[in-house]
């Protein structure tokens, strides 16, 4: 289980976004993507989890085992906290541990429904189906926005102790210090050049 990507270059609507990102993950390593907005975090952690082609470049990983997080978790807010849970986890094959509702703090919330949750607590049940999907290679953009301290060192420790410790990859675009010791990728080098746009439209619009 480890996580190679070589060479990769990565476009957003037709126009090359960054160029020659290369790095390798090991299980239970995690990498931080840091870089001003616009720089292309979401574009790359897409790229990686396979949801939007890659210009050229190689990302390699074994096949079903990665998962993309962001604020559009799929949560079904006509279901309850459980409901959600068991639904992630039996359509990836397993059954609802308890234990996740602990470790994402909804033990109080299990009966409510999604769709009354606050946007932090809709938060936490997005994050905690992660917990659930049994996915090694995370690919995780901005998984704390809405999440208050409290929030976020419970989701650090979930994501040190249960995923990164127990063999998981994460590769995570966050502008806050989640406390992990992992190394930082700053994008901003990797920035596609002008002239690389594969084409000048605009000149004709
Ligand atoms: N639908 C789109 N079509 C064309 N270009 C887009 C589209 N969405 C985003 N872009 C552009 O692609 C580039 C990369 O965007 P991306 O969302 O990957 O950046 P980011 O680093 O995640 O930004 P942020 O920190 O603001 O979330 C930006 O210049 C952005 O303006």
């Amino acid at each position: 289980m480890s996580l190679h990507v070589k060479d990769l270059s990565v476009a957003r609507g037709g126009r090359p976004v960054l160029q020659g990102v290369s790095f390798d993950c090991a299980p239970g390593d995690a990498l931080i993507l840091r870089g001003p907005n616009g720089i292309g975090k979401t574009t790359l952690l897409r790229t990686l989890a396979g949801l939007q082609p890659g210009l050229s470049g190689e990302v390699d990983f074994p096949e079903e085992s990665g998962a993309y997080a962001s604020h559009a978790d799929g949560i079904k807010a006509q279901l309850s906290v459980t409901e959600n849970l068991t639904f992630w986890a039996e359509v990836h094959g397993g059954v609802l541990d308890d234990t996740v509702l602990e470790d994402f703090d909804l033990v109080d919330l299990r009966d409510r429904l999604a769709g009354t949750l606050s946007a932090g607590q809709k938060r936490r049940l997005g994050l905690a189906r992660l917990g659930v999907i049994g996915r090694k290679v995370l690919f995780l953009d901005e998984p704390t926005v809405s999440l208050d301290g409290f929030s976020v060192k419970m989701f650090a420790d979930w994501l040190r102790d249960k995923h990164l410790g127990q063999g998981g990859i994460a590769v995570i675009a966050t502008h806050i210090d989640l406390g992990l010791e992992a190394p930082v990728l700053d994008l901003t080098p990797y920035k596609a050049a002008q002239d690389a746009a594969g084409g000048s439209d605009e000149a004709f619009l």
